[in-house]
This record gives structure tokens, sequence and C-alpha cells, in this order.
């Protein structure tokens, strides 16, 4: 427990301290390494000090003023007011920050007036230094940090996504075929092997093929295995194929909607009887096997075209889940932007936070690559950035050269649209094409342009 005991000075250093200018004392905190933060007896917020940027990306000036509670919503957890208020001593949390899944301790101190009554509550926050200097490593015993580490978890709170976790690992625990379906990117493959992971077949193996990528004939002795001179080329002593690997566990599918008539059936056989063919024998071979499928193309249109057997789909859909776009569950943005950024800070010895309006930026994203295209913009903008702040400036980069990709490959991103849109709702709300370059992270003149062709020329 640590003591708080009001202050009791001296008369000569009451006079010195009253004597300090009020820039030098401002200077003092607003240079403070660690964050200072101060809430009246109410909890609102009345001084915060720069470090709040470098913790978590936010600016004093939109913090201040406001209710702590409100503030702090999405930010970190857990609440200290409320208890640090009635404590009479200080309150010493560990604060997790969502923005970097960091953990801080924060030491949170109440401070009454003569008359015994709350006053105020000053807290520091203390950030884990390890992250920020790596010259520890030089010493000889280094500070054991707390260091939380959420990658293990599979990221997602949105009532969408989480109706197709729970679906999943209910159907986990049976030992049925799934069918996941979805766009490319949203997850299909990471679920498929999360699925396995919770499954009674976990230390079994869990053997991954996209169907979509192989021909047809060497797919069919990729999954089965050849015997002894089945083909040319062929290995002598013949091969096992990866159905016979995976006995025990779990086989997953990739792009089912790809293939063949022929190997359809061959899957049709394994679902019903768990047998199948090695290439170049009569013999059947025997295995316990879970099947998970997965496609990004319309099963139903492909059946009513004739390119996808129906007893086949019916087969493989014991529990089918269909996972959103990301632009359909916009609340998961923030939690997995967040936690790509604290893997990538991981692997490349790096401390970056964003800033607010990047964030808005990612919600304002239609996000055409799911969490794939996320996942990838937030480790080139890590990449990229130069200080420790990773603003909506560079997001636009990211979604300028995206732009010049659509012209190469024909891939639909619809960046300019986007970037009107941003735009038009900065400019409505401002009026100033100051304020839309300072929000948007571009120069004042860039603004200008952008103004003139989406919105001053239309009128
Ligand atoms: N909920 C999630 N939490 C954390 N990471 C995720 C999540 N969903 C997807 N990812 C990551 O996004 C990337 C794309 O996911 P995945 O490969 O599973 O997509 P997919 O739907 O199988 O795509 P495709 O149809 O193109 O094969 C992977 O790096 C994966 O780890």
């Amino acid at each position: 427990m640590l003591d708080i005991s009001k202050p009791s000075h001296s008369q000569e250093y009451i006079d010195y301290l009253n004597a300090i200018p009020r820039e030098t004392l401002l200077t003092i905190l607003e240079n403070a390494f660690s964050e200072i933060y101060v809430l009246d007896k109410n909890g609102r917020i009345i001084y915060i000090n720069p470090a709040a940027m470098r913790l978590y990306g936010v600016p004093p000036e939109d913090l201040i003023n406001k209710n702590s509670k409100a503030a702090k919503k999405d930010l970190w957890d857990p609440y200290s007011f409320d208890i640090t208020r009635q404590s009479h001593r200080a309150i010493v949390t560990e604060n997790i920050y969502y923005k970097t899944n960091r953990s801080m301790i924060c030491i949170n101190v109440p401070v009454y007036n003569d008359n015994d009554e709350f006053e105020l509550m000053v807290s520091i926050s203390l950030d884990n230094i390890r992250a920020v200097d790596l010259s520890y490593r030089d010493l000889r015993n280094p500070i054991e940090s707390i260091n939380l580490d959420f990658s293990d978890e599979i990221i997602g709170k949105s009532i969408l996504f989480e109706q197709c976790l729970t679906d999943l690992e209910k159907a986990a625990k049976f030992d049925c075929n799934i069918l996941i379906l979805g766009e490319s990117g949203t997850g299909k493959s990471y679920l498929a092997q999360m699925v396995h992971e919770r499954s009674p077949r976990n230390h079994k193996p869990f053997v991954a093929i996209n169907c979509g990528a192989i021909p047809d004939g060497l797919l069919e002795s990729e999954l089965f295995g050849y015997m002894p001179g089945a083909f040319t080329g062929a290995n002598v002593k013949g091969k096992i194929g990866l159905l016979k690997n995976a006995d025990g566990g779990s086989i997953f599918l990739d792009e089912i909607g790809e293939l063949s008539p022929a190997m359809q059936v061959k899957i049709l056989d394994v679902l019903e009887n768990k047998r199948f063919f090695p290439v170049g024998s009569n013999k059947p071979e025997y295995v316990n096997i879970r099947i998970i499928a997965a496609t990004n193309q319309n099963l139903m249109n492909a059946i009513r075209e004739k390119k996808f057997r129906e007893d086949l789909y019916w087969r493989l859909n014991t529990v089918k889940v269909v996972l959103p776009p990301l632009r359909k569950r916009k609340e998961d943005i923030f939690y997995l932007a967040t936690a790509f950024l604290n893997d990538f800070n991981k692997r490349y010895n790096t401390n970056k936070v964003f800033n607010e309006k990047i964030l808005s930026c990612f919600n304002n994203y239609d996000w055409p690559g799911n969490v794939r295209q996320l996942r990838n913009a937030v480790e080139r903008m890590i990449i990229l950035s130069d200080g420790i702040i990773i603003n909506e400036e560079l997001f636009f980069r990211y979604l300028d050269q995206e732009e010049d990709r659509e012209e190469t490959d024909g891939e639909t991103y619809n960046v300019e649209e986007f970037k009107k849109q941003t735009v038009i709702k900065l400019y409505a709300k401002h009026k100033s094409s100051r304020a839309v370059a300072r929000r948007m992270g571009i120069s004042q003149s860039t603004a200008n342009l952008l103004i003139n062709k989406y919105i001053k020329n239309k009128e």
C-alpha cells in the first residue's frame, strides 16, 4: 500500500513553489515521459499531458473536459476512478490499452481538501519501458515487465462474426462436416484451423489443401496417393496421400467449388464411405477423417449451372457458416487493426501506434480484400512510417498504391470513391480546405484540388 499522506512543506518551500513561473510548471508537465492524467471530483478530465498521444494515439485536445468513463470507452480498461475516489490511498491498476494491446501500470492517487472531501484524482501511467528503450538489454538484471499476449485469440466482437464463431465452436465438438463460405480474405482457412484445434481430433494432424491451385490429376495423387509405377514419372515406391497422412485428424479442402466433376465423385465417396482409391489401385483404403471445406463461390449458383453436385453440397454442409465481409462488421476493424499492429510491432521490434483519425478512415473504407488486406495495410504502414505515430496520410498513400494496382491487375478497389466521400464529408463539416487538409494529412493545395474536383465543379 502506498502512503499518500498530504505533503507538509515548510513555509519557505511553499513560497519557493509559488514563485515558480506557470510556464515552467507547464513545461515540466507537458514534457514528462509518463502520462499524467488528472480528473476532478466528478470524473471529468481536467488535464492530460501529450504522453497520452504516445500511449494510445489520442491527442489531449480530444480528451480534455470529457467525462473519463465515456472517454475511456474502447481505449482502456479497467476503470479506476470510482475505486480510487473512495480509497484514501493510491490504487495501482494494470490497464490494458486496446489500441496497442499493451499493459500499462497506472498509479492513481486521490487528493482530498482540508475538509477531507475528495477533490482530484492524479494518475500517472507507466508504459512498457522495454518496448520503448531496448538498451535495457545491456543491463545485467533487466526488469521483467508484464506483457500480455493475445495472439492466440480469434479477433472479432461484432454480432455477425460472433454468431459464426459460436456456431463453429459448437460444431467443433461434434464430428460433423463443416462448410465455410465467405469472400476471399474473410478468415475461412484461419477458422478451419481453429475448428480443428478445438475439436477432439486436435492431437492428430490438420492438413490443408487448396483444390483450386492444383491441376486435377495432381490433386488426385496428392489427396489419395498412388501405387508404385502408377504413372510415368511416379516414385517407384509409390506415395502416401494427404488423406492417409491426416488419418484421425481433419482435412481442410479450400476452394472446394473448383473441384472437377470427377474429383467431386471421389470426395463424395470419402464422405459417404470413408474410403478412397490410391491412383493405380483397385483396393480401397479406409480413413477416419473429418472434412472442413470452404469456398468463396456461390455454390447454389454452381449447382444450378450443373457445375457442382447437389449431393456433395448437402453432404459437406452439415453445418454451414457464412463469414461476413469486413465492410459488414466494421466494429471488428478496430480490434483486428490493433491486434495486427501489436503483432507486427513485436515482429519488427517497433513501438508504433495509430492516431485517432486513421481509425475512422479504416472504418470508412470498404476493404475489398477483407481481413487479409487490413493485415497487409497495417504491416506496410508500420514499415513505411517514419515516426512512432501511424497517421491517415500513410493510409491514403496505401490506397493510392492499391489504386495503381487496380490499373495493372484489374482488381476493383474503390479508392477514388472512398477519397471523394471523405473529402465531401470533411468539407461539409468544417467548410475549410485547411481543415480538410489537416484531417486528411495532405497539403492544403491538394485539399483544394480535391474540393474543386468533387464539390465545387459539381455545383
Ligand atoms: N478473426 C481473425 N483474427 C485474426 N486474424 C484473422 C482473422 N480472420 C482472418 N485473419 C487473418 O487474415 C488473413 C486471411 O485469412 P484467411 O487466409 O483465413 O482467409 P480466407 O477466407 O481463407 O481467404 P481465401 O478465400 O482467399 O483463401 C490471414 O492472415 C488470417 O490469419
